[in-house]
């Protein structure tokens, strides 16, 4: 997969060549790029902003600097992701989406936005995704950025050492994660549930089911509503 990021403030996104997401790049499974969207300005002043048409506070981001950015990085096949607080809602199940494209074009807005005009000629020649981390606001689609190309880069082949984590990880069953413990076996008072070193892995597994849906009734039962019928078992409702 490649993704072109592009941004005002570039060195935002210097975090993607850290760590894991470093790591995929150097394994070949990702190639990230970063475009300061200024090199697509002609002016002295290198402009991407300007007031809005219909009055309105704050500034809103040229067209002519994206239009030529697209120009220069968009490919056939290539998904521009436009972070911004009126997309779609960022979920597991849209990076597992995500993970399955050739070319993503991250297009990083900040001031109010970018203008409309952009999204809707881009939709001429590619497929658009704009995309909400949720009901918060933030500066700009950096930080959005960041998120969302985490939770895609860890889906990729090969990216994830241990290919049971992704298989076993919560979300993806639909359900939040049991609660993980490690040694000691007693820190401060407080004991490792005894099932977790039992060593039998079929009543281990009731264990983290049961606590997986208990988690989930209590911080999220949204999630359970959206379960597939066949997901929950009879023994889950003895829960
Ligand atoms: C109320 O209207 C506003 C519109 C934009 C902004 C600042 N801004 C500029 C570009 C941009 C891209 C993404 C986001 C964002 C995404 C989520 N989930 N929260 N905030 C915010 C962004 C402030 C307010």
């Amino acid at each position: 997969m490649r993704i072109d990021i592009v941004s005002i403030f570039p060195d935002y996104l210097a975090p993607l060549g850290l760590s894991l997401v470093g790591r995929a790049q150097q394994s070949g499974a990702v190639t990230v790029a970063v475009h300061d969207l200024r090199q697509w300005t002609h002016d002295v002043h290198r402009t991407v902003d300007d007031s809005p048409y219909g009055g309105g506070p704050g500034m809103v981001m040229r067209p002519e600097p994206w239009g030529e950015a697209l120009d220069a990085l968009a490919e056939p096949g290539s998904r521009l992701l436009v972070p911004t607080p009126a997309g779609e809602r960022f979920s597991q199940r849209m990076a597992q989406r995500l993970a399955g494209e050739e070319r993503l074009i991250v297009a990083c807005g900040r001031y109010e936005g970018i203008d409309q005009r952009v999204i809707d000629h881009a939709a001429g020649r590619m497929s658009v995704t704009e995309v909400s981390l949720g009901d918060y606001v933030l500066f700009g689609g950096e930080v959005a950025a960041l998120v969302i190309l985490e939770a895609v880069v860890r889906l990729l082949p090969g990216v994830l050492g241990n290919a049971d984590s992704l298989v076993e990880e919560s979300h993806s069953s639909g359900l939040l994660e049991a609660p993980l413990y490690t040694k000691p076996a007693s820190w401060r008072g407080l004991a490792v549930p005894e099932v977790l070193r039992s060593g039998d892995h079929a009543r281990i597994a009731r264990w983290r089911r049961e606590q997986a849906l208990l988690r989930t009734a209590t911080h999220r039962p949204d999630l359970l509503a959206e379960l597939p019928a066949d997901a929950l078992d009879p023994r889950d409702r003895e829960v």
